[in-house]
C-alpha cells in the first residue's frame, strides 16, 4: 500500500490570500490537509492525550456508567465495539473505545466520568482553542472562495462541535481477524475535523480519481501537525468542490494500541446551508438548501 504526505499549510504566513489559494487546492483534490504553526501549543495537546490516557485506563465498569446518550447532550463513553462506521462491510464494530464531550460553551457537566470531571476546565479550554482554529480554517476557505470571511464561520458558535477522546486497542482475550477494521471507512459529517494523533501511523484515505490508484494511501504526518479534513456538510455547502473524502484507521499489526483526539465541527441549528459557487454563471443545482435541525426534531 502507498503513502502520501497531505499538502501542507502553514497558518504563520502573512499572505493569507496565498494560504486560502493553497488549502482550496488541497480540498478539492484530497479534501485533507494539514496545518503546521496552527497556534495550539504542542504541550497543551501533550496534556490532553495524558488526561485521555487516564479516562482509559480507569476501570471499565466505571467508564460504563457513563455511556453516550443522546439525552446527556450528545456525551459520554462508547466501549469497543460499540460502534461499526462502515456496517455494510464491517463484521464485527470498530476496536475504538471513545469519549464525546459536546454541548460547547456549557457542556453539562453531571453526566462525566470522574476523571474527565476533574479535568473538565482544562478540556473545555482546549475545546476553545480548536474552536478559535477551526474558524480561523473556515475563514481561509471563504476567502478562497471570494466570500466574505466570515460566510462561514459566523454560523459556527460550536454549540454542535464534538470533542473526541479516542484509544484504539484490542480487548483482552480477543483476537484480531483479518478483516477487522479499527475504525471503518467512512466520511465525516460535519463542515471540518480536526485531528490530533499521538501515535502516529493507522490512518488511511482513499486516494482522489485523479491520483490513478485504486488502493487506500496511508497518511503519514509531522507529529508538530494537525490534520484537518472536510466533512459532507461543507462539501454541499460548496457545491461538491471541496471534498469529504472517506478514510479509516488500520493499525500495522504489531502496534497495541493508538490514541487520537478528534475535533468535529458542526453548524449550528437552524443554518440553512445553500450551495455556494465559484463561479456566478454557474446555475446547476441551485435552489438545493438544506436546513440543519436539530436532531430531537
Ligand atoms: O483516529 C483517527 O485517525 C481517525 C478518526 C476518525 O476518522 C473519526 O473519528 O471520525
Ligand atoms: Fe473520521
Amino acid at each position: 500500500m502507498g503513502s502520501v504526505e497531505l499538502p501542507s499549510i502553514d497558518l504563520s504566513l502573512k499572505d493569507s490570500k496565498h494560504v486560502a489559494a493553497e488549502l482550496i487546492t488541497a480540498c478539492k483534490q484530497w479534501g485533507f490537509f494539514t496545518v503546521k504553526n496552527h497556534g495550539i501549543p504542542l504541550e497543551d495537546v501533550a496534556r490532553i492525550f495524558k488526561i485521555s490516557d487516564e479516562f482509559f485506563n480507569s476501570p471499565l465498569e466505571e467508564k460504563k456508567q457513563f455511556m453516550f446518550k443522546e439525552e446527556r447532550l450528545h456525551s459520554g463513553y462508547t466501549g469497543h465495539v460499540g460502534e461499526k462506521l462502515d456496517a455494510e462491510h464491517q463484521c464485527r464494530g470498530d476496536m475504538i473505545e471513545s469519549y464525546d464531550i459536546a454541548g460547547f460553551p456549557s457542556p453539562d457537566s453531571k453526566v462525566n466520568s470522574p476523571v474527565i470531571q476533574k479535568y473538565f476546565l482544562e478540556l473545555k479550554a482546549f475545546q476553545r482553542q480548536c474552536h478559535y482554529l477551526s474558524l480561523k480554517i473556515l475563514d481561509l476557505i471563504a476567502g478562497g472562495f471570494g466570500l466574505s470571511s466570515d460566510f462561514f464561520s459566523k454560523y459556527h458558535s460550536s454549540s454542535k462541535d464534538i470533542l473526541r477522546l479516542l484509544k484504539y486497542s484490542i480487548p483482552e482475550g480477543v483476537k484480531r481477524r483479518e478483516h477487522d477494521e479499527d475504525a471503518g471507512a467512512h466520511s465525516d459529517y460535519g463542515s471540518i475535523t480536526l485531528l490530533f494523533q499521538k501515535d502516529m501511523g493507522g490512518l488511511q484515505i482513499r486516494p482522489p480519481e485523479s491520483y490513478n490508484v485504486a488502493d487506500w494511501l496511508k497518511v503519514s504526518v509531522d507529529e508538530t501537525s494537525i490534520v484537518v479534513n472536510i466533512g459532507d456538510m461543507l462539501q454541499f455547502w460548496t457545491s461538491g468542490r471541496l471534498k469529504s473524502t472517506v478514510h479509516r484507521v488500520r493499525l500495522d499489526p504489531d502496534i497495541k494500541s493508538r490514541q487520537t483526539i478528534a475535533y468535529f465541527v458542526i453548524p449550528d441549528s437552524e443554518t440553512i446551508i445553500d450551495p455556494v459557487y465559484e463561479d456566478e454563471n454557474e446555475s446547476e443545482g441551485k435552489g438545493n438548501s438544506v436546513k440543519i435541525v436539530p436532531a430531537s426534531e
